[in-house]
């Protein structure tokens, strides 16, 4: 029997989500920089060398390595040997409490990102709470926990499907992945629940998650179960897709494949498949009565020193006296660091725009949008001298509902965002003659160090879904969709694709 005090449970829980909002797990970097050594396409690796800076920035700024710093995802195994110090707090409870202390930390605040009432009024909780707890009975005398921040683009992308018995997973995998666009930010993980129910294929999902990556260890010494060769073949076939770092073609869409498995009903073959982004966050750690966890910090010398420099060429722009007519030139997968003003808005704000320019309000007051770009952002709270927090990309996708209305009543040039348009959009963007322009997402430390200035112009009661005005200087960007409608995330992959069977033709 040990006694587990309430107060080390929840010291453990703040400490852990402090931790994994900078540090990536080592093993994570360590298959990044194996993608980044062996990409070959200019744009993917680009864009995996932004993410791994961005890590490493993260881990010595000690600032969290994305903006959405996630939903708290935590599984809890409890011995049944265990006694607790005091029973006032559930452990829903005390992972709310040690949540909360997390992301109002002073020095390190987090986003918070939890809506309730998410089928109606969807107001921030403000503290980042409620979290979602797995707890489980299992035999032994301590608390384990695998603690996750999970960000919200990668899981927007969760499949589900209830297969017939002799289906072939990894053939629905192959058809499924390339339908979840970039949104969840690859190269990443995929975490693959089968069997027993569906809520339980998808609850199997997530923990799958919370394993280290070692793809490339089992690939040494072979498969042995069912699991294990399905993991390897699905790595094999997602990676041949093409897709690509942040969608944009390339050899490494996924690091690892993760599966878990659980008996199931004889007609059924539930299947969930969930992936994670490249700011994949996890710890793990173990209770037995002697105190709180101690994580130690990991050696920021282990991380790649990697440099990104744009070439002496690229376009450099002033948006203040920017014009459409300016980016009519500007050509798909063209670099353009941008200085100057831009406005911010996402989901939120976006749904109220609509509103009261449909009830003929117009827009807010002080929010003037003509010839501006639009970036869709949800940033972090600043600390000390900076003028934002990590300010990465949100999914621009989720705006496509919205963009006609922007381009044709508001007067916008173009969006910055992450991950590919939709093709009425992008046919949208070309009527328009407008552009979309993409930043790296997972790299929101290092795009923040571009934001020099940053206020909020309206909608202020929405957090982080406010709208800002950021003053940027040379934030690199790439057009993905220029204002003919030629579009990074539809030619990427396909090159890409078409290219490693070739290359595979002559491996063979
Ligand atoms: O909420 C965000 O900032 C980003 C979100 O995780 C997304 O990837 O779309």
């Amino acid at each position: 029997m040990s006694v587990i005090r309430q107060q080390d449970f929840i010291d453990s829980i703040e400490d852990a989500l402090q931790y994994i909002s900078y540090y990536h797990p080592l093993d994570f970097v360590q298959a990044l920089e194996k993608a980044y050594n062996k990409e070959q396409s200019k744009a993917a690796k680009d864009a995996i060398a932004q993410i791994l800076i961005n890590s490493r920035m993260s881990a010595e700024g000690r600032r969290p390595l994305c903006q959405d710093t996630g939903i708290v995802t935590c599984f809890v195994k409890i011995g049944m040997d265990v006694k607790w110090d005091k029973t006032d707090l559930t452990v829903q409870q005390m992972v709310d409490e040690g949540t909360r202390r997390a992301y109002l930390n002073p020095n390190n605040p987090l986003r918070a990102s939890i809506v309730a009432d998410p089928a109606g009024s969807r107001k921030n909780t403000k503290d980042n709470t409620p979290s979602v707890v797995h707890i489980d009975m299992v035999p032994g005398a301590e608390v384990e926990v695998m603690i996750a921040a999970k960000g919200g683009g990668s899981e927007n992308k969760t499949k589900m499907v209830m297969l017939n018995p002799s289906d072939d997973v990894a053939e629905w995998v192959e058809k499924t992945l390339p339908l979840m666009g970039a949104g969840w930010c690859p190269p990443g993980m995929l975490g693959i629940g089968i069997g027993g129910t569906a809520e339980k294929a998808a609850v199997l999902a997530k923990e799958s998650l919370m394993d280290p990556v070692d793809i490339h260890e089992l690939m040494e010494r072979g498969a042995e179960t069912a699991e294990e060769k399905l993991r390897l073949e699905i790595y094999e076939r997602a990676n041949k897709l093409g897709i690509g770092a942040q969608g944009l073609g390339g050899l490494t869409t996924v690091v690892d494949v993760k599966i878990k498995t659980a008996p199931t009903h004889a007609a059924s073959k539930p299947v969930v498949m969930i992936p994670n982004c490249a700011a994949t966050r996890h710890v793990h750690f173990t209770l037995d009565g002697s105190g709180p966890a101690n994580l130690e910090a990991p050696k920021v010398e282990d991380w790649p020193e990697l440099t990104f420099e744009v070439g002496a060429d690229t376009r450099r722009v002033n948006l203040d006296t920017l014009t459409k007519e300016d980016t009519l030139d500007w050509k798909m997968g063209e670099t353009v660091l941008l200085t100057g003003k831009i406005l911010t808005g996402r989901d939120a704000a976006h749904k109220r725009l609509q509103d009261m320019i449909n009830s003929g309000q117009g827009l807010p007051e002080g929010v003037d949008f003509d010839n501006k770009f639009i970036y869709y952002v949800g940033p972090v709270d600043a600390v000390g001298n900076e003028a934002v927090g990590p300010a990465g990309p949100t999914t621009a996708t989720r705006m496509d509902k919205f963009t006609d209305m922007m381009l044709e009543k508001t007067g916008i040039i173009g969006m910055i965002g992450k991950a590919e348009r939709g093709p009425a959009t992008v046919e949208s963007i070309k009527q328009n003659k407008s552009i979309y322009l993409m930043a790296v997402g997972g790299a929101a430390y290092l795009v923040s160090k571009a934001i020099k200035k940053a206020r909020v112009v309206a909608f202020e009661d929405l957090g982080m879904e406010a709208i800002y005005e950021f003053e940027v200087e040379d934030m690199p960007v790439t057009v993905a969709v220029d204002s003919d409608g030629n579009n990074a995330h539809t030619a990427g992959p396909a090159i890409w694709k078409a290219k490693i069977e070739e290359l595979d033709e002559k491996l063979r």
